[in-house]
C-alpha cells in the first residue's frame, strides 16, 4: 500500500479560467480530491492524509517536523511500501533534502508537484501523482526521491531550474536517477543517497519555529562588501552559508566579514551560486559545502547545529 500525504502547492491549486497558468491560488484542493481526479488510481491500494495545506514558499520548520513525523509513522507500518508527498515546487528540493537527512528512509518517499494548477488546460499534476504512486509502490530504490515530468531525481541533486516550464526540475550535473515511461520505471543508476543514518533523529528536532538555529544565506557578487554579514552578526545568527562565485570564491571584504563571524562562534559553510559543481575544500579556505546548493547547505548547517549546538 502507498500513503499519499498532501501539503498543498500548485498541484492542489485552482484558477478561475482554464487558460490561466499563473493567476491561480495554490493549495485549494484536498489530497482526496486530487486522487479522485485520476481514474487509474482507483485500482491502487492507497491511503491519503492531508498534513497541511500551504503554498510551499511558506514552508516552515514546524511543518517540516510534523511532515517528518507523519512520514516516519507511515513508513513504520509493515503494509506500507512507500509514501508519496504532494508539495509546491518552490521549496520542494529543500523538503526533499531535509527528509532524507532526518529520516534516511529505508523505503521510498516520493515527492511530487505540478507547474500548472489543477484547472489548467494542460495540467501536469495528475500524471506526476500517478507516476509518484507507481514509483513508491515499486519500492526498489529507498530514500527520498523526486518524481517530476517523467524524471526521477535524488533529494541531494534535484533543483528547480525553471520558473515556468512544465519540465522545471533537473539533477545537478545532469545525473537524473531514472525515468518513468508508460508506467514502467527505467533506472539509470541506483544513485547514492547521502548517509544511511539520519544526521539528527526526529526526537531532536525543536518543537517551535523559534527554537531552531538561525542560519542565513549571503551571496558573493560584484561589490560584495560584507555589510550583510555585519548586519546579521549585529542581529544575532548561529550559522551562515555563503553562496560564493565559481568555485566558492569570495571578495576580500566578504571573506573578512565571514572570518570575523567565525571568530565570534558562528558556523560558516561555503557553497557556490553556480547551478552545479563542487566547491573544492582546502585547509586555508572557509569550510566547503561540497556540491550542495546554498539552500541544501543551509539544511546541512541547521542539522549540524542541532546535533552539536554552539552555546548561545
Ligand atoms: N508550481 C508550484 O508548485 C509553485 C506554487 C507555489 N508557490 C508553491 O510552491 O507551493
Amino acid at each position: 500500500m502507498v500513503v499519499i500525504l498532501g501539503t498543498g502547492g500548485t498541484i492542489a491549486g485552482t484558477a478561475a479560467d482554464a487558460s490561466d497558468n499563473v493567476g491561480y491560488q495554490a493549495a485549494q484542493l484536498g489530497v482526496a480530491q486530487l486522487i479522485a481526479a485520476i481514474p487509474p488510481l482507483a485500482r491502487r491500494a492507497l491511503e491519503a492524509e492531508q498534513v497541511v495545506q500551504l503554498d510551499s514558499k511558506d514552508m516552515d520548520f514546524a511543518t517540516w517536523r510534523l511532515l517528518a513525523e507523519r512520514v516516519a509513522a507511515h513508513l513504520a507500518r509493515p503494509e506500507v511500501a512507500g509514501v508519496v508527498i504532494t508539495h509546491g515546487t518552490d521549496t520542494l528540493e529543500e523538503t526533499a533534502y531535509f527528509l532524507q537527512r532526518v529520516l534516511a528512509p529505508g523505503k521510498p518517499v516520493v515527492i511530487t508537484a505540478a507547474m500548472r494548477p489543477a484547472t489548467a488546460l494542460q495540467t501536469d499534476g495528475p500524471q506526476n501523482l500517478l507516476d509518484a504512486v507507481t514509483l513508491a509502490a515499486e519500492g526498489r530504490v529507498p530514500g527520498v526521491l523526486v518524481m517530476f515530468a517523467g524524471s526521477i531525481h535524488s533529494a541531494e541533486q534535484v533543483r528547480k531550474v525553471h520558473s515556468y516550464r512544465v519540465d522545471a526540475f533537473a539533477s545537478a550535473d545532469g545525473a537524473r536517477l531514472g525515468a518513468m515511461e508508460e508506467g514502467g520505471v527505467r533506472w539509470f543508476a541506483a544513485g547514492p543517497q547521502r548517509g544511511a543514518q539520519p544526521v539528527v533523529g526526529l526526537a531532536h528536532l525543536p518543537q517551535g519555529d523559534l527554537s531552531w538555529p538561525r542560519v542565513q544565506i549571503v551571496l558573493n557578487h560584484v561589490g560584495a562588501d560584507g555589510s550583510v554579514v555585519q548586519a546579521l552578526l549585529a542581529q544575532g545568527v548561529d550559522g551562515l552559508v555563503v553562496a560564493g562565485t565559481g568555485n566558492g570564491s569570495l571578495s576580500h571584504a566578504l571573506e573578512a566579514a565571514l572570518r570575523e563571524a567565525q571568530q565570534q562562534g558562528v558556523r560558516v559553510l561555503r557553497s557556490t551560486r553556480c547551478d552545479a559543481g563542487l566547491v573544492t575544500a582546502s585547509a586555508e579556505a572557509l569550510p566547503s559545502a561540497g556540491a550542495l546548493s546554498p539552500v541544501k547547505a543551509r539544511i546541512e548547517l541547521l542539522l549540524d547545529l542541532l546535533s552539536s549546538p554552539v552555546p548561545r
